[in-house]
Protein backbone atom coordinates (compact mmCIF):
# COMPACT_ATOMS: atom_id res chain seq x y z
CA UNK A 1 0.00 0.00 0.00
CA UNK A 2 1.34 3.74 -0.99
CA UNK A 3 0.29 6.40 1.06
CA UNK A 4 0.08 9.58 -1.06
CA UNK A 5 0.60 13.21 0.48
CA UNK A 6 -0.57 16.44 -1.32
CA UNK A 7 1.57 18.72 -0.04
CA UNK A 8 0.91 22.09 -0.26
CA UNK A 9 -3.31 22.33 -0.19
CA UNK A 10 -2.88 25.75 -2.55
CA UNK A 11 -0.36 24.54 -4.40
CA UNK A 12 -0.98 22.09 -7.63
CA UNK A 13 -0.20 18.76 -5.28
CA UNK A 14 -4.06 17.85 -4.77
CA UNK A 15 -5.26 18.46 -8.05
CA UNK A 16 -1.92 15.90 -9.27
CA UNK A 17 -3.20 13.17 -6.51
CA UNK A 18 -6.53 13.72 -7.84
CA UNK A 19 -5.68 12.90 -11.58
CA UNK A 20 -3.45 10.16 -10.26
CA UNK A 21 -6.38 8.14 -8.93
CA UNK A 22 -8.38 8.43 -11.84
CA UNK A 23 -5.83 6.76 -14.19
CA UNK A 24 -6.20 3.02 -15.16
CA UNK A 25 -2.71 0.77 -15.43
CA UNK A 26 -0.30 0.92 -13.50
CA UNK A 27 -1.82 3.29 -10.85
CA UNK A 28 -4.05 0.75 -9.86
CA UNK A 29 -1.30 -2.06 -9.17
CA UNK A 30 -1.22 -1.56 -5.67
CA UNK A 31 -3.22 0.07 -2.73
CA UNK A 32 -3.03 3.62 -2.50
CA UNK A 33 -4.33 6.03 -0.10
CA UNK A 34 -4.47 9.87 0.30
CA UNK A 35 -3.47 11.37 3.66
CA UNK A 36 -5.32 15.29 3.66
CA UNK A 37 -8.61 16.73 4.01
CA UNK A 38 -11.36 14.89 1.87
CA UNK A 39 -12.93 17.89 1.50
CA UNK A 40 -10.19 19.58 -0.32
CA UNK A 41 -9.45 16.68 -2.86
CA UNK A 42 -13.29 16.37 -3.48
CA UNK A 43 -13.34 20.52 -4.07
CA UNK A 44 -10.17 20.35 -6.76
CA UNK A 45 -11.10 17.34 -8.44
CA UNK A 46 -14.17 19.07 -8.95
CA UNK A 47 -12.69 22.65 -9.76
CA UNK A 48 -10.59 20.69 -12.62
CA UNK A 49 -13.58 18.59 -13.40
CA UNK A 50 -12.69 15.56 -12.67
CA UNK A 51 -15.01 12.49 -11.54
CA UNK A 52 -13.20 11.20 -8.56
CA UNK A 53 -15.37 9.56 -5.85
CA UNK A 54 -13.57 10.25 -2.22
CA UNK A 55 -13.76 7.38 0.37
CA UNK A 56 -13.06 8.99 3.59
CA UNK A 57 -11.85 6.35 6.14
CA UNK A 58 -10.86 6.59 9.56
CA UNK A 59 -7.65 7.43 10.54
CA UNK A 60 -5.10 4.23 9.80
CA UNK A 61 -8.27 2.06 8.91
CA UNK A 62 -7.36 -0.53 6.06
CA UNK A 63 -7.55 0.68 2.91
CA UNK A 64 -9.67 -1.28 -0.03
CA UNK A 65 -8.21 -2.36 -3.20
CA UNK A 66 -7.46 0.26 -5.99
CA UNK A 67 -9.86 1.26 -8.16
CA UNK A 68 -9.71 3.97 -10.76
CA UNK A 69 -11.94 6.95 -10.25
CA UNK A 70 -11.76 6.13 -6.59
CA UNK A 71 -9.48 7.37 -3.75
CA UNK A 72 -9.79 6.22 -0.46
CA UNK A 73 -8.51 8.99 2.38
CA UNK A 74 -6.96 9.02 5.76
CA UNK A 75 -8.23 12.25 6.77
CA UNK A 76 -6.10 15.22 8.04
CA UNK A 77 -8.54 18.62 8.64
CA UNK A 78 -7.25 21.49 6.72
CA UNK A 79 -6.92 24.29 9.65
CA UNK A 80 -7.64 26.82 7.29
CA UNK A 81 -9.51 28.04 3.66
CA UNK A 82 -8.08 27.15 1.20
CA UNK A 83 -7.81 29.84 -2.09
CA UNK A 84 -5.80 27.82 -5.36
CA UNK A 85 -2.75 29.38 -5.82
CA UNK A 86 -2.32 31.28 -2.23
CA UNK A 87 -0.56 29.42 0.83
CA UNK A 88 -1.98 30.12 4.08
CA UNK A 89 0.74 29.31 6.97
CA UNK A 90 -2.35 28.70 9.20
CA UNK A 91 -1.99 25.43 6.88
CA UNK A 92 1.81 24.54 7.31
CA UNK A 93 0.31 22.33 10.81
CA UNK A 94 -1.74 20.39 8.09
CA UNK A 95 0.66 19.85 5.83
CA UNK A 96 3.62 18.44 8.37
CA UNK A 97 0.96 16.22 10.00
CA UNK A 98 -0.11 14.63 6.40
CA UNK A 99 3.80 13.87 6.15
CA UNK A 100 4.21 12.58 9.74
CA UNK A 101 0.89 10.05 9.49
CA UNK A 102 2.11 9.29 6.21
CA UNK A 103 5.41 8.70 7.41
CA UNK A 104 4.76 6.26 10.62
CA UNK A 105 2.37 4.11 8.72
CA UNK A 106 5.43 3.58 6.55
CA UNK A 107 8.02 2.31 9.70
CA UNK A 108 4.87 0.83 11.39
CA UNK A 109 4.69 -1.42 8.52
CA UNK A 110 1.14 -0.17 7.11
CA UNK A 111 2.24 1.36 4.37
CA UNK A 112 5.32 0.06 2.24
CA UNK A 113 6.25 3.77 0.25
CA UNK A 114 5.04 7.33 0.52
CA UNK A 115 4.79 9.22 -2.39
CA UNK A 116 5.12 13.27 -1.81
CA UNK A 117 3.71 15.99 -3.80
CA UNK A 118 5.24 19.31 -3.10
CA UNK A 119 5.07 21.70 -0.44
CA UNK A 120 6.00 25.10 -0.29
CA UNK A 121 9.17 25.80 2.21
CA UNK A 122 8.94 29.13 2.89
CA UNK A 123 5.49 29.24 3.71
CA UNK A 124 5.85 26.76 6.71
CA UNK A 125 8.82 28.42 7.87
CA UNK A 126 6.43 31.51 8.02
CA UNK A 127 4.28 29.72 10.11
CA UNK A 128 7.08 29.46 13.18
CA UNK A 129 9.02 26.54 11.73
CA UNK A 130 13.01 28.00 11.46
CA UNK A 131 15.15 26.40 9.75
CA UNK A 132 12.67 23.60 7.82
CA UNK A 133 14.11 23.06 4.68
CA UNK A 134 11.71 20.24 3.19
CA UNK A 135 10.38 16.86 3.11
CA UNK A 136 13.62 15.58 2.54
CA UNK A 137 15.22 16.47 6.34
CA UNK A 138 11.90 17.07 7.53
CA UNK A 139 11.82 13.16 7.40
CA UNK A 140 15.37 12.99 8.49
CA UNK A 141 14.34 13.98 11.84
CA UNK A 142 11.01 12.62 12.31
CA UNK A 143 12.86 9.15 11.24
CA UNK A 144 16.07 9.88 13.67
CA UNK A 145 18.79 8.61 11.44
CA UNK A 146 21.76 11.51 11.09
CA UNK A 147 22.14 11.24 7.88
CA UNK A 148 19.77 11.04 4.45
CA UNK A 149 20.45 12.03 0.70
CA UNK A 150 18.76 13.51 -2.21
CA UNK A 151 18.41 11.85 -5.35
CA UNK A 152 16.95 12.74 -8.60
CA UNK A 153 16.27 9.87 -11.05
CA UNK A 154 14.71 9.90 -14.85
CA UNK A 155 15.39 8.46 -18.05
CA UNK A 156 18.00 9.59 -20.66
CA UNK A 157 17.12 7.07 -23.80
CA UNK A 158 18.03 3.99 -22.69
CA UNK A 159 19.68 4.61 -19.72
CA UNK A 160 18.87 5.83 -16.03
CA UNK A 161 20.40 9.02 -15.08
CA UNK A 162 20.63 9.40 -11.28
CA UNK A 163 21.80 12.52 -9.93
CA UNK A 164 22.51 12.97 -6.00
CA UNK A 165 23.48 16.04 -4.29
CA UNK A 166 26.16 16.00 -1.23
CA UNK A 167 24.15 19.32 -0.24
CA UNK A 168 20.57 20.78 -0.51
CA UNK A 169 19.16 23.79 0.34
CA UNK A 170 21.23 26.05 1.98
CA UNK A 171 22.69 29.56 0.43
CA UNK A 172 25.42 29.05 -2.54
CA UNK A 173 27.78 31.22 -0.07
CA UNK A 174 27.66 28.13 2.79
CA UNK A 175 28.24 25.52 0.46
CA UNK A 176 31.73 25.36 0.92
CA UNK A 177 31.68 25.34 4.89
CA UNK A 178 29.32 22.42 4.47
CA UNK A 179 31.36 20.16 2.58
CA UNK A 180 33.46 18.79 5.63
CA UNK A 181 34.96 15.68 4.75
CA UNK A 182 32.98 13.69 7.72
CA UNK A 183 29.65 15.18 5.14
CA UNK A 184 30.50 13.66 2.34
CA UNK A 185 32.24 10.47 3.55
CA UNK A 186 28.47 9.80 4.86
CA UNK A 187 26.94 11.07 1.75
CA UNK A 188 29.17 8.81 -0.41
CA UNK A 189 28.89 5.91 1.35
CA UNK A 190 25.01 6.12 1.74
CA UNK A 191 24.47 7.13 -1.57
CA UNK A 192 26.98 3.64 -2.89
CA UNK A 193 24.66 1.73 0.09
CA UNK A 194 20.79 2.87 -1.52
CA UNK A 195 21.86 2.51 -4.91
CA UNK A 196 22.22 -1.31 -3.95
CA UNK A 197 19.66 -1.31 -1.24
CA UNK A 198 16.95 -0.05 -3.75
CA UNK A 199 18.22 -0.37 -7.18
CA UNK A 200 19.54 -3.73 -6.74
CA UNK A 201 22.98 -2.33 -8.62
CA UNK A 202 25.21 -4.75 -7.34
CA UNK A 203 28.69 -2.33 -7.38
CA UNK A 204 27.73 0.96 -8.28
CA UNK A 205 29.85 3.34 -10.06
CA UNK A 206 29.37 6.87 -8.78
CA UNK A 207 31.08 9.56 -10.67
CA UNK A 208 31.36 12.82 -8.59
CA UNK A 209 31.64 16.52 -9.58
CA UNK A 210 34.40 18.84 -8.38
CA UNK A 211 32.89 21.85 -6.07
CA UNK A 212 34.71 24.27 -8.51
CA UNK A 213 35.48 25.24 -12.28
CA UNK A 214 37.18 22.71 -14.03
CA UNK A 215 37.99 20.91 -10.94
CA UNK A 216 39.91 23.31 -8.61
CA UNK A 217 42.34 23.54 -11.91
CA UNK A 218 45.13 21.74 -10.06
CA UNK A 219 44.15 23.87 -6.43
CA UNK A 220 44.46 27.23 -8.72
CA UNK A 221 40.86 27.59 -8.51
CA UNK A 222 39.75 26.42 -5.44
CA UNK A 223 40.97 23.93 -3.01
CA UNK A 224 37.95 21.40 -1.85
CA UNK A 225 39.35 19.22 -4.61
CA UNK A 226 42.58 18.51 -3.21
CA UNK A 227 41.50 19.47 0.46
CA UNK A 228 38.43 17.14 0.90
CA UNK A 229 36.90 15.52 -2.29
CA UNK A 230 39.87 13.61 -3.18
CA UNK A 231 40.97 12.35 0.28
CA UNK A 232 37.42 11.20 0.65
CA UNK A 233 37.52 9.63 -2.41
CA UNK A 234 40.62 7.94 -2.29
CA UNK A 235 39.55 6.86 1.00
CA UNK A 236 36.46 5.38 -0.01
CA UNK A 237 37.46 3.23 -3.02
CA UNK A 238 40.26 1.56 -0.46
CA UNK A 239 37.43 0.39 1.03
CA UNK A 240 36.37 -1.07 -2.01
CA UNK A 241 33.64 1.83 -3.63
CA UNK A 242 33.65 2.31 -7.44
CA UNK A 243 34.52 6.22 -7.26
CA UNK A 244 35.43 8.64 -10.13
CA UNK A 245 36.44 11.95 -9.57
CA UNK A 246 36.21 14.85 -8.68
CA UNK A 247 35.53 15.86 -12.13
CA UNK A 248 34.86 19.19 -13.49
CA UNK A 249 30.98 19.57 -13.34
CA UNK A 250 30.82 21.11 -17.07
CA UNK A 251 31.41 17.91 -18.92
CA UNK A 252 30.64 15.38 -16.36
CA UNK A 253 26.93 15.32 -17.38
CA UNK A 254 28.14 15.15 -21.62
CA UNK A 255 26.69 11.55 -22.79
CA UNK A 256 30.28 9.97 -23.00
CA UNK A 257 31.27 11.15 -19.37
CA UNK A 258 27.64 10.00 -18.16
CA UNK A 259 28.20 6.23 -20.11
CA UNK A 260 28.34 3.63 -17.52
CA UNK A 261 28.02 5.64 -14.04
CA UNK A 262 25.07 4.33 -11.98
CA UNK A 263 24.70 7.79 -10.43
CA UNK A 264 26.53 11.85 -10.46
CA UNK A 265 27.09 13.27 -6.96
CA UNK A 266 26.54 16.93 -7.36
CA UNK A 267 28.31 19.06 -4.88
CA UNK A 268 25.34 21.81 -4.67
CA UNK A 269 21.71 21.97 -5.47
CA UNK A 270 22.29 23.97 -8.47
CA UNK A 271 25.16 22.08 -9.88
CA UNK A 272 22.77 18.81 -10.26
CA UNK A 273 19.24 19.82 -11.14
CA UNK A 274 19.52 22.00 -13.57
CA UNK A 275 21.06 19.22 -15.79
CA UNK A 276 18.77 16.64 -14.44
CA UNK A 277 15.50 19.12 -14.88
CA UNK A 278 16.76 19.93 -18.24
CA UNK A 279 17.04 16.24 -19.57
CA UNK A 280 13.31 14.82 -18.02
CA UNK A 281 11.69 18.15 -15.98
CA UNK A 282 8.05 16.10 -15.39
CA UNK A 283 9.60 12.78 -16.33
CA UNK A 284 11.90 12.40 -13.23
CA UNK A 285 11.42 11.65 -9.16
CA UNK A 286 13.03 12.64 -6.55
CA UNK A 287 13.78 9.81 -4.20
CA UNK A 288 15.12 10.43 -0.09
CA UNK A 289 18.30 7.84 0.22
CA UNK A 290 18.93 6.89 4.14
CA UNK A 291 15.66 6.66 5.42
CA UNK A 292 14.09 3.51 6.80
CA UNK A 293 10.95 3.91 4.39
CA UNK A 294 10.67 4.39 0.62
CA UNK A 295 9.91 7.80 -0.06
CA UNK A 296 10.06 8.92 -3.83
CA UNK A 297 8.50 12.86 -5.17
CA UNK A 298 7.92 14.88 -7.44
CA UNK A 299 10.38 16.46 -9.61
CA UNK A 300 8.82 19.96 -9.91
CA UNK A 301 7.66 22.77 -6.87
CA UNK A 302 3.83 23.85 -5.93
CA UNK A 303 3.26 25.32 -8.96
CA UNK A 304 0.95 28.04 -7.84
CA UNK A 305 0.47 29.44 -10.61
CA UNK A 306 -1.65 26.75 -12.12
CA UNK A 307 -3.38 25.72 -8.95
CA UNK A 308 -6.80 24.35 -9.91
CA UNK A 309 -6.68 25.40 -13.47
CA UNK A 310 -6.00 21.50 -14.12
CA UNK A 311 -3.35 22.51 -16.40
CA UNK A 312 -0.16 20.89 -14.13
CA UNK A 313 1.17 17.67 -15.44
CA UNK A 314 1.43 14.55 -13.07
CA UNK A 315 3.67 12.99 -15.48
CA UNK A 316 6.73 13.61 -12.41
CA UNK A 317 3.89 12.17 -9.99
CA UNK A 318 3.37 9.12 -12.45
CA UNK A 319 7.11 8.43 -12.38
CA UNK A 320 7.29 8.62 -8.67
CA UNK A 321 4.65 6.42 -8.06
CA UNK A 322 6.45 4.33 -10.42
CA UNK A 323 9.62 4.51 -8.71
CA UNK A 324 8.19 4.05 -5.63
CA UNK A 325 6.73 0.30 -6.35
CA UNK A 326 10.39 -0.47 -7.74
CA UNK A 327 11.89 0.30 -5.04
CA UNK A 328 9.43 -1.69 -2.73
CA UNK A 329 9.82 -4.34 -4.97
CA UNK A 330 13.68 -4.44 -5.50
CA UNK A 331 14.06 -4.24 -1.49
CA UNK A 332 11.58 -7.22 -1.07
CA UNK A 333 14.11 -9.46 -3.57
CA UNK A 334 16.53 -8.74 -1.52
N1 LIG B 1 9.26 18.26 -3.54
C1 LIG B 1 8.90 19.46 -3.10
O1 LIG B 1 8.18 19.56 -2.12
C2 LIG B 1 9.38 20.70 -3.82
C3 LIG B 1 8.91 21.91 -3.40
N2 LIG B 1 9.32 23.04 -4.02
C4 LIG B 1 8.74 24.29 -3.52
O2 LIG B 1 7.82 24.78 -4.48
C5 LIG B 1 7.73 26.19 -4.35
C6 LIG B 1 7.77 26.85 -5.70
O3 LIG B 1 9.06 26.61 -6.28
P1 LIG B 1 9.50 27.05 -7.75
O4 LIG B 1 10.95 27.20 -7.72
O5 LIG B 1 8.63 28.17 -8.20
O6 LIG B 1 9.25 25.78 -8.66
P2 LIG B 1 7.93 25.15 -9.33
O7 LIG B 1 8.36 23.81 -9.80
O8 LIG B 1 6.77 25.22 -8.44
O9 LIG B 1 7.63 26.07 -10.60
C7 LIG B 1 8.60 26.36 -11.61
C8 LIG B 1 7.89 26.42 -12.96
O10 LIG B 1 7.54 25.10 -13.37
C9 LIG B 1 6.14 24.99 -13.62
N3 LIG B 1 5.67 23.71 -13.14
C10 LIG B 1 5.94 23.16 -11.93
N4 LIG B 1 5.30 21.99 -11.83
C11 LIG B 1 4.62 21.80 -12.96
C12 LIG B 1 3.76 20.76 -13.44
N5 LIG B 1 3.46 19.67 -12.69
N6 LIG B 1 3.22 20.89 -14.66
C13 LIG B 1 3.50 21.97 -15.43
N7 LIG B 1 4.31 22.98 -15.03
C14 LIG B 1 4.85 22.90 -13.81
C15 LIG B 1 5.50 26.15 -12.84
O11 LIG B 1 4.25 26.51 -13.42
C16 LIG B 1 6.58 27.22 -12.95
O12 LIG B 1 6.46 27.89 -14.19
C17 LIG B 1 8.86 26.62 -3.39
O13 LIG B 1 8.30 26.86 -2.14
C18 LIG B 1 9.73 25.39 -3.33
O14 LIG B 1 10.37 25.26 -2.09
C19 LIG B 1 10.18 23.04 -5.08
C20 LIG B 1 10.66 21.83 -5.55
C21 LIG B 1 10.30 20.58 -4.95
N1 LIG C 1 14.66 21.00 -5.28
C1 LIG C 1 14.20 19.79 -4.73
C2 LIG C 1 13.34 20.02 -3.57
O1 LIG C 1 13.09 21.15 -3.18
C3 LIG C 1 12.79 18.84 -2.89
O2 LIG C 1 12.73 19.07 -1.52
P1 LIG C 1 12.09 18.04 -0.53
O3 LIG C 1 10.88 18.70 -0.01
O4 LIG C 1 11.81 16.79 -1.27
O5 LIG C 1 13.13 17.86 0.52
Amino acid sequence: MIALTPGEPAGVGPELVAMLACEGGQCTAVRRVAVTDPALLRERARAIGLALEVIELAPGEPVPPAVAGQLPVWPVALRAPVREGVPDAANADHVLETLTVAARACLEGQAAAMVTAPIHKGVIIEAGHAGFTGHTEFLRDLCGVDEVVMMLATRLGEHALRVALATTHLPLKEVSAALTPALLERVVTLLDHDLRRHFGIENPLVRVCGLNPHAGEAGHLGREELEVITPVLDNLRSRGLRLEGPLPADTLFTPRHLEGADAILAMYHDQGLPVLKHAGFGRAANITLGLPLIRTSVDHGTALDLAGTGRADPGSLHVAFDMALDMVQASTAR
